[in-house]
């Protein structure tokens, strides 16, 4: 965690030297340290970097000495650090451009409780601490004050359900930027010494805010804000002066219907946009509340899965470990045999048996069994024994159900099953919707799903009526209102009415990927953008579909052809170098080359690889 870097200057202080990991935290951009260790060094530490540690050490005596340094940006962390530090040195110490923050203030007192002698003055933005170092502290007794931003949290659920809430022991004074920006938003505020209450409205107004140090509106209810401000009627600004790059909740929430985007470290939200429940992934703490603020308001089912959550299995010559996103090692090389991740839950072998671990790593399903299939609709077919026995279990490992037929998932509440060679579709309670009575189905996708009747492909509706007739030789899915079909041997695109939006003109084309449809011209593959353009003329033999923007190309002919990546405007932004390259999944893609595989970031650069035989390097 991030506050693990606080315990640098209390120990250097006590003991004269210290040994720490870097600190983690919330991964929502760049979060340097230069400032804790200048402010060490400024009261006679010497740091040094090792394997990950930071080593720091008081000169000779193993006292710090009282030092001056100016913060040349407000930081919380090195504030609090420097002055845990500069209450056991010897001498006085000045803190310039210290931090504000009632976090500040509460260490403060509590110090000063201690036996710490300490001068906070506040100067224009910021403060300027004067500290007189003593030879030791005294353990004390002390009350923290309420978490102002879950406060705020609170405020925000309760104003964008349209509800009433009072909250008990908060500090009104710490959260004056924030009432003040719930009231123009049109929220009722009352305030009492030590309560808040606040009644939301039924329109909510747009309010722009600057995050900024305290006394400002703070970076960590900038997220929640967000979320709150979708829902308002109009376009609001949200800008983070603290962390420039604090927004990896944007995408998430344009994910679930949001219409938001980012101008450098701005967030224009345009707002009375109708929310759908979806899964979103979260990188942090306030991403994580922004998002089961927004999920309150969604219509169905909105699931905040952790982003640092997808891992990736490396092997070591013979056993099999994983690494997450950042090409960091995680999970040890234990593994016999391992599987990819789906649905959160990858197959492990252990001692000749299967079992499964989730995000973290953990073996939430024991390893007990002889075979393993990976999870489909949150079940996983599994075998025991000679194989002969196999179970559907569920991911608490629990079975849930012993009939083995596999099944499609549900897509918009229906599900396709065949029987004799006839199929039809069932709703989630079992009951038969749409009879058993076409040649072959396909799923719903955008209310409509082909079918085959007399050996031609049309489209029927959820009430089982033919919505577009009969005429095709193969029918795709919908996709964003468009679905491809063939037509006299050709493929062309249609849409919901059934009319040709591209004519039949392609040898292949494939159902829209992010925009994008492949297209397949004599002999060659290119890309095709949902308006009809052709993007990227034919001129592959292979190509994958485009994910992250990227999508995986295969230059040259097959007996001295690569793969490498192209970007939506053609350019080979990867070079082809690999024998194989799959599609990028949350910014990480699997690459193999002669004996090597390895896991590649959208810049291309390695972020693990190994050597297919004996050894493994990590470059
Ligand atoms: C555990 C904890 O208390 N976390 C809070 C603390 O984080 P934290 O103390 O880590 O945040 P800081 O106040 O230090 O960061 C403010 C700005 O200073 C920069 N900076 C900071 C340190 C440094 O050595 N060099 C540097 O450049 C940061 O990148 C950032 O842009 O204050 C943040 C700002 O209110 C909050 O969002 C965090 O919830
Ligand atoms: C960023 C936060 O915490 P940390 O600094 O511990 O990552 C936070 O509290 O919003």
């Amino acid at each position: 965690m991030r506050a693990s870097i606080y315990i640098l200057g209390p120990l250097l202080g006590r003991f004269g030297e210290a040994k720490i990991s870097f600190p983690g935290g919330c991964a929502f951009g760049p979060r340097p340290i230069d400032l804790h260790l200048e402010a060490m060094k400024s009261l006679g530490a010497s740091i040094e970097i090792e394997e990950g540690y930071i080593l720091a050490r008081a000169k000779k005596g193993g006292r710090l000495n009282g030092g001056k340094f100016e913060l040349k940006q407000i930081s919380v962390g090195a504030t609090g650090n420097m002055l845990m530090a500069a209450v056991l040195a010897k001498g006085g110490s000045l803190i310039k451009g210290a931090a504000l923050e009632p976090e500040i203030s509460t260490l403060i007192n509590m110090l000063i409780k201690m036996g710490a002698k300490i001068k906070s003055t506040r100067k224009g933005g910021s403060a300027e601490i004067e500290v007189e170092g003593v030879h030791e502290l005294v353990g004390v007794e002390e009350t923290n004050t309420s978490d102002r931003i879950e406060a705020a949290t609170l405020l925000a659920a309760t104003a964008i359900t349209g509800g009433k809430v009072s909250l008990t022991n908060v500090n009104i004074a710490e959260l004056k930027a924030v009432i003040k920006n719930f009231k123009q938003a049109g929220c009722t505020m009352s305030v009492l010494p030590n309560l808040i209450r606040l009644e939301s409205s039924n329109e909510l107004f747009p309010v722009n805010v600057v995050a900024k140090p305290y006394p400002n509106f703070p970076t960590d209810m900038q997220a929640q804000w967000t979320a709150l401000m979708t829902q308002s009627r109009g376009v609001s600004v949200i800008k983070d002066t603290v962390y420039l790059e604090r927004f990896k909740h944007i995408p998430e929430l344009n994910r679930l219907g949001a219409e938001i985007t980012m101008n450098k470290n701005s967030a224009i939200v345009k707002g009375k946009k109708k929310l759908k429940g979806a899964s979103v992934m979260s990188t942090d703490l306030r991403a994580s509340a922004c998002l089961v603020i927004a999920g309150l308001v969604a219509s169905g089912k909105t699931e905040v899965l952790r982003a640092q959550g997808v891992l990736y299995p490396i092997k070591d010559g013979k056993k099999w470990g994983f690494m997450n996103g950042d090409g960091v090692f995680v999970v040890d090389y234990i593994y016999e045999d391992v599987g990819h991740f789906r649905e959160g839950m990858a197959r492990v072998k252990l001692e000749g048996c299967w079992g499964f671990i989730d995000h973290t790593g953990t073996e939430v399903i024991m390893p007990m069994y002889s075979m393993a299939y990976d999870f489909e609709n949150g079940r996983a077919l599994v075998s025991y024994g000679s194989g002969r026995t196999a179970v559907l279990i569920n991911k608490d490992g629990n079975v849930v159900n012993n009939s083995l037929t596999k099944t499609d998932e549900f897509t918009e509440g229906l599900q396709r099953v065949e029987d004799g060679g006839r199929w039809g579709y069932r709703d989630q309670t079992g009951v038969m919707i749409i009879p058993y009575k076409y040649e072959w189905a396909g799923k719903f996708s955008d209310g409509l799903a082909p079918v085959k009747v007399f050996n031609t492909y049309g489209y029927i509706d959820k009430l089982g009526n033919i919505a577009i007739q009969p005429l095709f030789e193969y029918a795709g899915s919908f996709r964003n209102g468009l679905a491809p079909v063939t037509l006299g041997d050709r493929f062309g695109v249609i849409n919901k009415s059934g009319s040709f939006v591209v004519s039949p003109q392609y040898d292949a084309i494939s159902e829209l990927v992010n925009g994008f449809f492949r297209i397949r011209q004599s002999k060659h593959w290119g890309y095709m953008n949902q308006l009809g353009y052709v993007k990227i003329p034919p001129q592959y033999n292979r190509v994958k579909d485009f994910e992250n923007n990227l999508a995986p190309v295969f230059v040259g002919d097959d007996v001295i052809g690569k793969w490498g990546y192209v970007n939506h405007e053609g350019d080979l932004v990867i070079a082809p170098l690999f024998d194989d390259a799959k599609e990028f999944q949350d910014g990480v893609a699997e690459v193999t080359t002669k004996g090597l595989m390895g896991y590649i970031n959208t810049n291309g650069t390695f972020l693990w690889l190994e050597v297919l035989s004996d050894e493994f390097v990590k470059p």
